[in-house]
């Protein structure tokens, strides 16, 4: 079975028709880029994922998306725990303005978890995990706000593995950090594939032939072309595929 499963996706903000007709199949444990020019849904597509798009008024949606077999949109859905299962990073490193521990333990704490050993053990095992701890172990109890934007970065992917999700949602990770920042970023999520599953939503088209099993590009709403990143980077089949990864638009 798909990890992810998207089944004839329409969304509208108010009468605008954002996202047409989209359906695509995630295999657990992969990689897969959004690439696309701007305004054409990539973003949109990714907050459906953990209905991120429910906060914003006069949304509709039309069709499925299964995670494990689970339409995420039924009506007996926990939106506080489907969001627990599929975590979000965003485009800026946004850490709290707190220790660079409770930036991770928050996940926790706010689950009701008290027990004071576990949330340190889990703390130390995430942030090894997000390849940030040989850095951070000595300054825990510093601000997060004390680290570069790129290990800020690494310490949200931390925060957001915490809660123990399964699948990571990534919205441009890498495009606010410097090139060492963005290389540690990008050997992150090719690590972090083991054990999750990630959508990553780029511009930068080397950035996705790096890091990604699949890419999908998506046109003005529309998913045109979905297939192994390889293929899509040498040999897409679509001229609208080509003519935006050679740059001739976007
Ligand atoms: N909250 C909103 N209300 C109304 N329209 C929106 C909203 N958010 C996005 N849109 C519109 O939906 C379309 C898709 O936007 P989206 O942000 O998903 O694109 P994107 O491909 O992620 O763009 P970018 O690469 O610039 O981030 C755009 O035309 C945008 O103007």
């Amino acid at each position: 079975m798909d990890k992810i499963d998207a089944r004839n996706v329409n969304f509208y903000y108010g009468n605008f028709h954002a996202l047409k007709n989209i359906s695509m199949q995630i295999e657990e444990k992969s990689v897969v880029a959004f690439i696309g020019p701007s305004g054409c849904g990539k973003s949109t597509f990714l907050r459906l994922f953990n209905r991120m798009n429910d906060l914003i008024p006069d949304t509709r949606l039309n069709g499925k998306i299964l995670i494990d077999g689970n339409n995420i949109y039924d009506k007996n859905i926990e939106v506080d725990e489907l969001r627990k299962n599929v975590g979000m990073v965003f485009q800026r490193p946004n850490p709290f303005p707190k220790s660079i521990f409770e930036n991770v333990a928050y996940g926790l704490r706010v689950n009701g978890i008290k027990d004071k050993k576990f949330i340190a053990d889990r703390v130390e095992e995430t942030l090894k995990g997000a390849a940030l701890w040989d850095e951070v172990k000595d300054k825990l109890k510093e601000s997060a706000y004390a680290l570069s934007g790129g290990q800020q970065q690494r310490l949200c992917i931390a925060r957001a593995m915490a809660v123990s999700p399964s699948v990571l949602l990534m919205d441009e990770p890498a495009s606010a950090l410097d090139p060492i920042s963005t290389a540690k970023v990008e050997e992150l999520i090719r690590e972090l594939k083991k054990n999750y599953t990630i959508i990553v939503v780029t511009h930068n088209m080397q950035q996705a032939s790096r890091v990604s099993d699949k890419t999908a590009f998506f046109y003005l709403g529309e998913m045109i072309e979905y297939n192994n990143t390889q293929k899509i980077f040498t040999n897409p089949d679509k001229e609208a595929t080509q003519n935006y990864i050679t740059g001739r638009f976007g």
